[in-house]
Formats: C-alpha cells, structure tokens, sequence
C-alpha cells in the first residue's frame, strides 16, 4: 500500500485474506442452542437495525412507486449496490403475497448511483403465476435508470431432492475480532504512517449498517498474492427479530454485495483497484433465515480477465444450512503499486 492510501482493511475494501481454516473448532450444529441464548443476550432489543427502520423503509408514493433514501454511501461517492438491491427488492416484494418468498434475483447497474438524491423503485407487476411470482424493478435517478432487477418469488412447495454443499469448518465469531476492532489493532502499530493512520480513523468513522469478522484476517505486512478466496462472519448491526423472511431476503441482499468483489483482487497486492464496480449481481435464496445473526459467508473468484473480474459466494447459517448463494461481475481497472499492500 502506497503512504497517502486509505489502508486496505478486511471487510472494508474487500481486501480479506484467504481463509483456509483446517481444524475448526466446533461442528455447526453445536451452535444452534448457543445461537438463539446469545441474540437473545447481545441485542438490545431498542436497538432496531437502521436498515429496516430507515434504508430498506421505502416510502410508498403512488402504486407500485417507492422512494428510498440512503443511509452509507462509499469513499467512491457511487450508491452502495447492496443497498440498491436491497430497496429494489424490498419493491418488489410489496405486492407479492404473503405466501410466496424471494427464491432469486438478477441484476444489472447500469449507471452509478447518485448519493446527493434519493432513488425512486418503479415495479412492474411482470406475472402472477400460482406457484411463482416476478416483478420487475427499475431503480431511477434524474430520470434514468441506475439498476434494473427482476425477482422472483415461489410458494413453499416440498420436495423429496434436497442436498447441499457442507460448510466450512470455521471458528465461532466469539472466537474472532470485528473489523473495527481490527482496525484499532493495525493502529496500534507503532510503525504506521500517518496518512495510513488517517485512513484507518476515517474507515473507523463510517457507519456501516453491517457488521463482519474476517475469519482469518490479514497479516499487517501482507506482501504476498493469496488465493482469491475468503471467509467473513457477516450480520445485519443492530436487532431485527423474527420478523417475515421477506424484509431479512432484502437485508441479505444488501449485505451479500459488500467487500464481495474485492475477493477477485486478492492474488494481485501489486496492484490497486484504479475504477472498482458492480456490473451485475445475482442472488439465489435457499432457507430461512436471521439476517441479523451471524451468518458465514464464503467467497471466491473463479476467474478475472479483460478488466473484469467473477465472484461468487454462499450465505451460510451458523447451524451450516446454506441460506443464500450469490454471483457478481465487477469492472476491475487496475494500477500497478511501487509499494505493496501492507494488510
Ligand atoms: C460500469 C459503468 C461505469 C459502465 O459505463 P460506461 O459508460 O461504459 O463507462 P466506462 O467507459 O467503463 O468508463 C467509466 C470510467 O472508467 C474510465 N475508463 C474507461 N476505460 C478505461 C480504461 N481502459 N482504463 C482506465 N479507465 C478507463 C472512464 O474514463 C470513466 O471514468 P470517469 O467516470 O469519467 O472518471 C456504468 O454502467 C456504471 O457506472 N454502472 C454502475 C456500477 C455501480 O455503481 N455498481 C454499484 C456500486 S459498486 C459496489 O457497490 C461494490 C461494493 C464495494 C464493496 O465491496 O464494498
């Protein structure tokens, strides 16, 4: 990392490093018990997360119109794409009923998002099937669209084939430090310059919606390229409850496009992402789910070329059900650094 660069921390910037963990501690199931006893425990319950009472609480304008304000926006000063999707979807969902739940959405941001004005969620009511529901979303700024997003719902219709894929061994988040916690610890570091020192106060003073535990996360003096995979412990900041799976399916969708496409930079700390964004996101909901309990998520990129670059990720459940899978492509121009990355 070049002195006068904000210091790539994990979580933050997506800069997390690989997160092979062999010999975890617990089998997930282990956790089930302790899961419930802890939310209880550690949530003030007056402590609503801002993301249902204010980032994904549109305002209702006429039918199938919406308005949604911002609460986060990035160092990029573009609209967070999680929180796009996350209103889009939340959209989508007001005129599905009660009975049908989002099992996929697909995505496209075709122009950034402008921070300085609200974004306006118009639904095209696509189809109204018995079994399956899909609505088309068009978010709009200044009169154009920034995203276009269709979602679809289904009613829960038992199956005899059920499999999934087996989580990773991982320590409990008990067991690991928040990024901001870490982030105090790299500024302990008596050797920090000072610009980087301003970079890391200023990463501390965002107010993130989110919060994350790398699961392994970066030596401070990171130099060498890893593999472009990792693993984070994720929630929603803040209590939700029961509530319907509807609302926590849009929380997830906001969370799932955070530090995601940083994954297909990890093998390159020569190089510093120059324009970074989301082209597309897709999302597939698989389990119910608390998006406000820690949920693991695992993620990987299969490839990178041409100036993009491919992510893909996997929700889990703290008991290993896997609750959601996501894919990304991001436009990723980059510039070769003199100095290499120090986390
Ligand atoms: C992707 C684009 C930019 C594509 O539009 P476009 O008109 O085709 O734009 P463009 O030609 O790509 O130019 C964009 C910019 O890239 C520059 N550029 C173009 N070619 C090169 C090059 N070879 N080398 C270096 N720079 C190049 C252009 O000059 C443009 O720069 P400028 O905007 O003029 O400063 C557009 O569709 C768009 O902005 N879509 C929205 C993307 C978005 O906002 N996604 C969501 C936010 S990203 C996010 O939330 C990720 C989360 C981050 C996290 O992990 O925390």
């Amino acid at each position: 990392m070049a002195e006068g660069e904000p210091p790539a921390v994990p979580g933050v910037n997506g800069s997390i490093h690989i997160c092979d963990f062999p010999g975890g501690t617990e089998s997930p199931e282990s956790h089930e018990e302790e899961s419930s006893q802890s939310s209880a425990a550690q949530y003030n319950q007056d402590l609503k997360s801002v993301l249902v009472t204010s980032v994904l609480n549109l305002e209702e304008l006429d039918v199938d119109l919406y308005r949604g304000t911002h609460h986060w926006v990035p160092r990029s000063q573009r609209l967070f794409g999680g929180q796009i999707i996350g209103q889009a979807l939340v959209a989508a969902a007001k005129s599905v009923s009660d009975n049908h739940y989002a099992h996929s959405l697909h995505c496209y941001f075709v122009r950034a998002g402008d921070p300085k004005v609200p974004v306006l969620y118009q639904v095209d009511r696509t189809r109204d099937g018995r079994s399956f529901t899909v609505r088309s979303v068009k978010a709009i700024q200044h009169g154009q669209p920034i995203l276009i997003c269709q979602a679809s719902f289904h009613m829960l219709q038992p199956s005899p084939l059920q499999h999934q894929f087996t989580m990773p061994v991982v320590p409990p988040p008990e067991d690991l430090l928040t990024v901001e916690e870490l982030i105090r610890l790299y500024l302990s570091k008596p050797d920090l310059g000072e610009k980087s020192r301003q970079g890391l106060n200023k990463l501390l003073a965002n107010e993130v919606p989110i919060e994350m535990k790398p699961v392994q996360p970066p030596h401070f003096y990171r130099l060498a390229a890893v593999e472009p995979r990792t693993l984070f412990w994720v929630r929603a900041r803040g209590y939700i409850g029961e509530g319907n799976m509807k609302l926590h399916c849009c929380v997830a969708a906001y969370v799932s496009d955070f530090a995601f496409l940083g994954t297909a930079l990890l093998p390159y700390p020569n190089y510093k992402a120059q324009f970074a964004a989301s082209l597309d996101h897709a999302m597939w909901f698989h389990s119910t789910f608390r998006s406000d309990e820690w949920m693991l998520y695992e993620c990987e990129s299969p490839w990178a070329g041409g100036s993009r670059g491919l992510v893909q990720g996997r929700l889990w459940r703290r008991d290993g059900v896997l609750a959601a899978s996501c894919s990304q492509e991001g436009v990723l121009r980059v510039k070769a650094v003199t100095e290499p990355s120090k986390l």
